[in-house]
C-alpha cells in the first residue's frame, strides 16, 4: 500500500500565530482518514494547504508521490473535494449542476449517472436543487467530489448541519467509499463519536500541532486500561495498594487504580482482589476499565472542550 498524502513540517501562519505548526501527515491509501480537532484547531487551514488554496510558509506537501508545489495539476488531478457548506447553483437541478463540473473537467456524460446512483439521488436527479432536503445537497457535494473518478477524496466536516438521521446516512455513506470507489479518504471532524464510528486511522490536530496519529486501536491502546475497586475499606484499600509509583483515585465512590500495562490486567486484578479479602476487606465491584476515546481525546488536547457540540 502507498501513502496517499505525506505532509513533512507544514507551517501556515496567519497575522504571527501558527495556525498549522509542523504538521507531518501520512495517510495510507485505502484508508479513512479521520482528521480530528476542537474548532480552530486547523484543520480546515490544512485541507486548503493540502488543495492548493493556500502556500505554506514552510514545509511539503505531496499527494500520491507528486509534490504539490512542484506538480500541482499533476498532483490535484486525482482528488476530489466537498466542503461542509456545499455551494449548488440553486436554480439548476442535481443533475445540471453535476453537469457544469462534468464539462470542466471533460467527462464522459455516463459519469453523471454514476455518481447520482453512487450517492442515491438518481431519482431526484431532475428536481431543482432548491427543492432538495440539506441531506440532499450535501450527498450532491459528494456526487461531485465523485466524478472523474478521484484516488483521494477531501472532506472537510461533511456532517455540520446535518440532523441526526442525516449525519448517520452521511457517515454510513462515507463508510462504504473505500470498498465502493476505491478512493482513500480524508475527512476533517471535530466529532469524536463520528471519526470513531467510520474512520480506520486517525489524526488529532490541536492548536495547529499533531498531538497523536496512528490507526485507531492504537488510539484506544495509547493507554493501559485503569482498575475500578468497590470495597468495604477505601482508606485501608488505598493504603495497601498505593505506593511506588501506582497512583489510586477515588472517584465516584470506586478507588480507580492505573494499571502499567493491558496485559497481565486480569491476574492483576485477581491477585489485588486476594490481597484485599486477605486483609479482610470485602470486595464488591471489580472491572478493568478501558479508557474510553473522549477521555484519550481530552487527555491529548489536555483540555475539557465542548467536544461533539456546534
Ligand atoms: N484567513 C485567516 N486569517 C487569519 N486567521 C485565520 C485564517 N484562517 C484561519 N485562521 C485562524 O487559524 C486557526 C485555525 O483555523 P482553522 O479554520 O484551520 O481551524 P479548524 O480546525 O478548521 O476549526 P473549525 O472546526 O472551527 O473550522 C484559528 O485560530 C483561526 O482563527
Amino acid at each position: 500500500m502507498g501513502i496517499a498524502i505525506e505532509t513533512e513540517g507544514l507551517r501556515k501562519r496567519f497575522r504571527g500565530v501558527n495556525a498549522v505548526d509542523g504538521v507531518d501527515l501520512s495517510v495510507p491509501e485505502g484508508a479513512i482518514f479521520g482528521f480530528l480537532g476542537p474548532n480552530g484547531a486547523g484543520k480546515t487551514t490544512t485541507i486548503r494547504l493540502l488543495l492548493g488554496l493556500l502556500n505554506p510558509n514552510r514545509g511539503r506537501i505531496s499527494i500520491f508521490g507528486e509534490d504539490l508545489r512542484r506538480n500541482r495539476l499533476r498532483a490535484l488531478k486525482s482528488v476530489g473535494v466537498a466542503f461542509e457548506t456545499p455551494a449548488h447553483y440553486e436554480h439548476l437541478t442535481g443533475r445540471e449542476n453535476l453537469d457544469i463540473t462534468r464539462r470542466l473537467l471533460k467527462l464522459d456524460k455516463a459519469e453523471i449517472d454514476q455518481v447520482l446512483s453512487t450517492v442515491e439521488l438518481s431519482h431526484v436527479a431532475g428536481r431543482h436543487v432548491r427543492k432538495y432536503s440539506l441531506g440532499m445537497r450535501h450527498r450532491l457535494g459528494l456526487a461531485r467530489a465523485l466524478l472523474g473518478k478521484p484516488k483521494l477524496l477531501i472532506f472537510d466536516e461533511p456532517t455540520n448541519g446535518l440532523d441526526p438521521v442525516g449525519i448517520r446516512e452521511m457517515r454510513d455513506f462515507i463508510k462504504t467509499l473505500p470498498a465502493r470507489t476505491g478512493a482513500t479518504v480524508f475527512v476533517s471532524s471535530h466529532h469524536l463519536a463520528e471519526i470513531e464510528q467510520m474512520a480506520s486511522h486517525v489524526a488529532v490536530i490541536h492548536l495547529g500541532k499533531i498531538v497523536f496519529q496512528g490507526a485507531m486501536n492504537e488510539l484506544r491502546g495509547l493507554h493501559a486500561p485503569r482498575l475500578e475497586i468497590g470495597c468495604s475499606d477505601d482508606a485501608s484499600a488505598s493504603a495497601m495498594l498505593g505506593g511506588g509509583a501506582r497512583k489510586v483515585e477515588s472517584r465516584n465512590g470506586r478507588l480507580v487504580i492505573e494499571l502499567s500495562s493491558a496485559e497481565g490486567a486480569k491476574a492483576r486484578a485477581a491477585a489485588i482482589n486476594r490481597k484485599l479479602n486477605e486483609a479482610g476487606i470485602d470486595v464488591h465491584h471489580l472491572a478493568i476499565a478501558p479508557w474510553t476515546l473522549e477521555e484519550l481525546f481530552l487527555q491529548l488536547i489536555g483540555a475539557k472542550p465542548q467536544l461533539g457540540q456546534e
